[in-house]
Order: structure tokens, then sequence, then C-alpha cells
């Protein structure tokens, strides 16, 4: 069972997804571009970001076939949201606050990370969220650790009634109902910067090219389980022989990933 859609002779770029992205910021410009590429890479069909200037022009530098829009321009529907990384919630504005509440209030699915997980308990449609340990700590009021990730991990997709993807080793996936599964990536050269928002836009990619078919209930579960699989399969093969990787490395690698899990 996969989520990863192939294109046949009746699709078109829109048929494949169209993935909205409201990522990134002034302090965390690389944030988005790595989201953004991590979706291409894993085979959307479109991908729309709302960023300000400095950070589309990043973003365009790296993948011109991104279309980019003002903070104040709503025009448009995608069929997923991605939300949050590279954000800070205490350097908000007014148009990010409102853009990031627009799409949480949609009803489209939403993936809510860093930055936009203070505002998810607004959010209308399926929705995932990516919360690593510190934000999981933060979401449950917890002030020190350790603490028992999974079992917090239950308590807040219960609560929210959300996907939780509580990232980490191992990484918990937890659906609103309890259902629960570990991961263990394929290697611990994730422990690196950036590779969270690679993991964000490749479940946006999942997400929005499934969403037309079915981003609600267990199926969200089941895409951001595939979703951590993947990132952790391209982490392995990026980190082969254990070199170090960095985030692009990882991202680059998707589409190898992608392959071999579509042989399987
Ligand atoms: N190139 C970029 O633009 C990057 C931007 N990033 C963005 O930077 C912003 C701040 O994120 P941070 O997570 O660094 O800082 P935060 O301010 O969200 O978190 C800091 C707190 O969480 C703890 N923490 C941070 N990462 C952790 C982890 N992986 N596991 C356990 N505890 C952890 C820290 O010890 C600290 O207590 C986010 O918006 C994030 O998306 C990061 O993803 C790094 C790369
Ligand atoms: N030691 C580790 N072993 C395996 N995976 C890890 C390890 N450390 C981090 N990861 C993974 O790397 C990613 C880091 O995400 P995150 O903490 O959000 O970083 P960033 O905000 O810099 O993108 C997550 O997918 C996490 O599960």
């Amino acid at each position: 069972m996969t989520w990863l859609r192939v294109p046949g002779a009746d699709d078109d770029k829109r048929s494949m997804g169209v993935l909205g992205v409201v990522t990134g910021s002034e302090r965390y410009p690389g944030a988005a571009v790595l989201g953004v590429e991590a979706a291409w890479r894993t085979g959307i069909g479109y991908v729309r970001l709302w960023a300000p200037r400095r950070v589309q022009d990043l973003v365009l530098a790296r993948r011109p076939e991104t279309v980019c829009h003002a903070m104040d321009e709503t025009s448009g529907s995608v069929d997923a949201w991605l939300l949050g990384s590279g954000q800070d919630a205490r350097e908000r504005d007014p148009a990010l606050r409102a853009l990031l509440l627009e799409a949480l209030g949609s009803g489209a699915p939403c993936i809510v990370d860093a930055g936009a997980l203070d505002l998810v308990r607004g959010h209308a449609g399926p929705t995932v969220i990516t919360p690593h340990e510190g934000e999981l700590m933060r979401l449950l009021g917890l002030r020190q650790r350790p603490f028992d990730r999974a079992a917090g991990a239950a308590r807040i997709a219960a609560e929210l009634d959300a996907v939780v993807v509580a990232k980490g080793a191992p990484t918990h996936v937890v659906a609103p109902g309890g259902a629960a599964v570990s991961l263990e990536a394929r290697t611990h050269r994730l422990a690196t910067a950036g590779t969270g928002d690679v993991l964000a836009g490749v479940l946006g990619a999942l997400v929005a090219g499934s969403a037309a078919f079915a981003a609600a209930g267990d199926s969200l579960a089941s895409m951001a389980t595939e979703a951590v699989e993947l990132h952790g399969e391209a982490a392995g093969m990026a980190a082969a022989d254990g070199r170090p990787i960095t985030a692009l490395d990882l991202a680059e690698q998707l589409p190898a990933a992608v392959a071999d899990r579509l042989s399987r």
C-alpha cells in the first residue's frame, strides 16, 4: 500500500496535487526552500508559496517551478496546506497570522509544523502536526525531561483531534483515536538542521496528491507513516557508508527513495 501517485495519461499538474505552502520568514528563509524542494522531489504536481519577498526569491533560485504569492494575495485553491516551518510564533505579523488562520479554517487538510503549532486548535479540516521533542513539550505544557513522548503524543492527538508525528528517534505517529506506530530511521545522520523541514514537505506532497481521494481519519495517519518511512529511507540512501548528510542531500535523495518504494 502506498500513497505515492504515479501520473497516468489522464493526469496533469493539478490532478497530481496542489500544495499551498506558508513557511519561512526573514529569520528562517531556508526552511521554506527545504520544504518546497522536498515536496517537488516527492512528486507533487504544483506548489504555491505564500511568503515574504526574500523567501520567495530564495525558493525561486532553487525551484523556479514554484508559483509564488504575496502574503495578502489569497486567490486560487489548493488540495492541502503546509504551514509553519521556519516561522517563530513570537515574531508573527498580522498578515501571516491571518493567512495561517484562513488556511487552518478552510477545511482543507493541513500539515502544521514549528511556528504554526500554537494556532492548530483552530483547525477545521483533517490535520497532522509535526512537533519535535521541544515543541511537543510546549504543547503538553511540560518543562522537564525526560517524559514519555509516545504517551504525550497520544494525549495531544486526542485533545487536538489531529494526527501527531512526534519526531525523534524513534518517531511516533499517533492518530486521534489512539492507533500508533513507532518508526526508526535507517540512520541517525538525520540529526542535523533542516531535516524536519524536509519531512514536512514530503508529507505535504503525499497529502496534497491524495487529498482528492482520502485525506481523512486513518488515511491521514497512514500518509504520515509513509512520509516518515520515505524520509528515513532517503536518509539511509544519502548517508550510505555512514557519510554525513545535509538537509538538501536528503531532499535530493527523495526521487531515488520514491522509485525504490514503487518498485517493491
Ligand atoms: N534553515 C532553516 O531555515 C532552518 C529553520 N528551522 C526553523 O527554526 C525555527 C526554530 O526551531 P528550533 O526547533 O531550532 O527551535 P525552537 O525554538 O522551536 O525550540 C527550541 C527548544 O526546543 C528544543 N529542541 C529544539 N530542537 C529539538 C529537537 N529536535 N529535539 C528535541 N528538542 C529540541 C530546544 O532544546 C529548545 O528547548 C523553526 O521555525 C524551524 O522550522 C530549523 O528547522 C533549522 C533549519
Ligand atoms: N538521532 C536521530 N536519529 C534519527 N532521526 C533523527 C535523529 N535526530 C533527529 N532525527 C529526525 O530528524 C528530523 C529533525 O527534525 P526537527 O527536529 O524538526 O529539525 P529541524 O527543525 O532542524 O528541521 C526529524 O525527522 C527527526 O525524527
